[in-house]
C-alpha cells in the first residue's frame, strides 16, 4: 500500500509494479477502504426506509407522503425535475430536518430525534450539492477528520497521547491515504483542497464520506460540473464503491448517468413519489415522461 514516510512524504510504489502486483495491491486498497462494518441486515434487504415522510417548510410541502427503501448493496437513484424534494430527501435522512411526520428507519430502527453526528455514527454519510471541505487542509487531512466521526479515543486521551490513541491516529492516517488512493487522488495528498482541481475535490469529499465507514452512502449530484469523460470515470468509481460492499443512494441530474449506473430509481415531482422501478421500466413510464417532458434527456432530473 502507499505509505507515508517518517517526514510524512508519499511514497507512491504503483507506478513501478507488475499488473500482478498492481491487482494485489488493489484488493489491499479495497481491503483497507472496507473493513468490517456491523450491518444487520442482510444483502437485498432494506437499509434505509423512508416511511410517509411528510415534510413541510411553513405553507411550502417538500415531501408529501414519501415512501421507499433503500436495500442493502444496491445503488438506487433518485431524481426528479427541479424542486421535486430529492435534497430535502437527504437531508430528512441525515437529520438536518425533522419530517413534520412519518419516519425515516436504518435497518429498522427510527432515526426519530438523532442529532447530525449521531446519524453519521450510525451509518449514513453524504456529500452535498455545493463542495464542502476544509480548504486550509491537506486532502490527507480532511479525510483524517472524516474518520474522527468514528474515533473511539477521548479528547483527554489525545491530550496525555496514550498510546492507544497512537496506534488509532497512525491507523487513521493509513486508512485514509488507503481511500484517497481508492477515488484515485492519492497524488495530491499532500496538497491543501483549495488548491486540487474540481474533480479531485469532488472525489476527496467521496473520500471523505467513506472514511466514516458508512452503511448508506449518500452522493448529491457528484457529476455536476464534470465532462463527458469525467462522467465515466465517476461510473466506474461508483461501480467500485458498491463492489467493495457499501450501498449507494444517488441524487444525479445527467440521466445517462443515473440510467448507466443504478439498480433502480425512485422519482419524484412536486414532493411526491411518482415512480420506482428499474432503470428500464423508468425510462418508459408515461407520468415520469410527462413530468420531464420538453426537458431534453441530458438536462433532466
Ligand atoms: N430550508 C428550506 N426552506 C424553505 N424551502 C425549502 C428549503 N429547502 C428546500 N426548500 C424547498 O423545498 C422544495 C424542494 O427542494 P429540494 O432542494 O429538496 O429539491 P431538489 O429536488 O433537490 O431540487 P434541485 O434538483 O433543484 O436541487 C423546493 O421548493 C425548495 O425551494
Amino acid at each position: 500500500m502507499t505509505e507515508l514516510n517518517e517526514e510524512g512524504g508519499l511514497v507512491a510504489e504503483v507506478a513501478h509494479m507488475t499488473p500482478e502486483q498492481r491487482a494485489e495491491h488493489e484488493a489491499e486498497v479495497a481491503e483497507a477502504v472496507a473493513p468490517d462494518r456491523e450491518i444487520e441486515v442482510e444483502v437485498g434487504e432494506t437499509l434505509l426506509e423512508m416511511r410517509d415522510v411528510t415534510l413541510r417548510f411553513g405553507g411550502l410541502t417538500a415531501l408529501d407522503g414519501v415512501s421507499f427503501g433503500i436495500r442493502r448493496g444496491e445503488i438506487l437513484g433518485l431524481i426528479g425535475p427541479n424542486g421535486a424534494g430529492k435534497t430535502t430527501c437527504f437531508n430528512a435522512m441525515t437529520g438536518v430536518y425533522r419530517p413534520t411526520s412519518g419516519q425515516v428507519l436504518l435497518e429498522g430502527k427510527p432515526l426519530a430525534k438523532a442529532p447530525r453526528h449521531k446519524i453519521t455514527q450510525l451509518g449514513v454519510a453524504r456529500t452535498f450539492q455545493n463542495i464542502r471541505l476544509f480548504d486550509e487542509m491537506t486532502a490527507l487531512e480532511n479525510v483524517v477528520v472524516g474518520a474522527d466521526a468514528r474515533h473511539r479515543t477521548s479528547v483527554m486521551g489525545a491530550l496525555l497521547r496514550l498510546p492507544r490513541h497512537h496506534h488509532e491516529e497512525r491507523q487513521a492516517v493509513e486508512r485514509a491515504m488507503a481511500l484517497l488512493e481508492f477515488v484515485g487522488i492519492a497524488d495530491r495528498a499532500a496538497d491543501k483542497a483549495k488548491n486540487l482541481p474540481y474533480g479531485y475535490q469532488r472525489r476527496l469529499e467521496i473520500a471523505r464520506a467513506l472514511a466514516t465507514e458508512p452503511k448508506l452512502l449518500c452522493l448529491d449530484e457528484p457529476a455536476a460540473g464534470f465532462n463527458p469523460a469525467e462522467k465515466e470515470e465517476l461510473m466506474a468509481l461508483i461501480r467500485k464503491i458498491r463492489a467493495d460492499g457499501y450501498t449507494v443512494l444517488l441524487i444525479e441530474h445527467d440521466m445517462k448517468l443515473v440510467m448507466g449506473v443504478t439498480d433502480r430509481i425512485v422519482v419524484l415531482e412536486f414532493g411526491k413519489k411518482i415512480a420506482d422501478g428499474l432503470p428500464a421500466e423508468i425510462r418508459e413510464n408515461p407520468a415520469v415522461i410527462a413530468a420531464y417532458l420538453g426537458v431534453p434527456d441530458d438536462d433532466a432530473a
